[in-house]
């Protein structure tokens, strides 16, 4: 379940850009940034990044992560930063992977699913990075 979740967060990760502002000068890279150039980081661009994932990149392939997040990306860790990276990395991240789990396993405990051939896949960023027009699913009790 874990790496189908974070399969999920790579490909779809809800929040897109995380912003850092310089607070000295410093070098990165080739390049000398002045103190208060604020920086884009996009999670969104760091996932699909074939040079990183290989070129299955656009793939779900859950498996990828079956060996840890440190093996999928070659000792890159921060090319998966679906909850941002650092100091002021998400507080909440084992809080909502706990949850999405639970979650899961509260609806796989008594239905099936399977996705309706109504869906259409579109996901759109509204503030977060949603289906735009919801995931409807055909449950089955067990
Ligand atoms: C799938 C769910 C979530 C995702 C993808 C997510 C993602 C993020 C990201 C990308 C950041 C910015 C990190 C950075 O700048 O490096 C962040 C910050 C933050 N998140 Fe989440 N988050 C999620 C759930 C939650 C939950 C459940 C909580 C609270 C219970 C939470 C509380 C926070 C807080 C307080 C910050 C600011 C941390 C700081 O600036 O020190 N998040 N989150």
């Amino acid at each position: 379940m874990n790496m189908i979740l974070e399969e999920s967060l790579r490909l779809y990760p809800p929040v897109i850009l995380v912003k850092r502002r310089v607070a000295r000068e410093v070098r990165l890279g080739n390049m000398t940034l002045p103190p208060s150039t604020e920086l884009y980081i996009s999670p969104l661009a760091v996932h699909h990044d074939p040079k990183i994932w290989g070129n299955d990149v656009h793939l779900f392939k859950p498996d990828r992560f079956e060996c840890g997040i440190a093996k999928a990306t070659n000792n890159t860790p921060a090319a998966f930063i679906p909850f941002g990276f650092g100091p002021r990395i998400c507080v909440g991240s084992n809080f909502a992977m706990a949850e999405a789990k639970i979650a899961l396993a509260m609806i796989l405990q008594r239905f099936k699913f399977k996705l309706s051939p109504n869906y259409v896949h579109s996901p759109i960023q509204v503030i977060m990075v949603k289906p735009q027009h919801g995931v409807q699913i055909i449950l089955e009790a067990i």
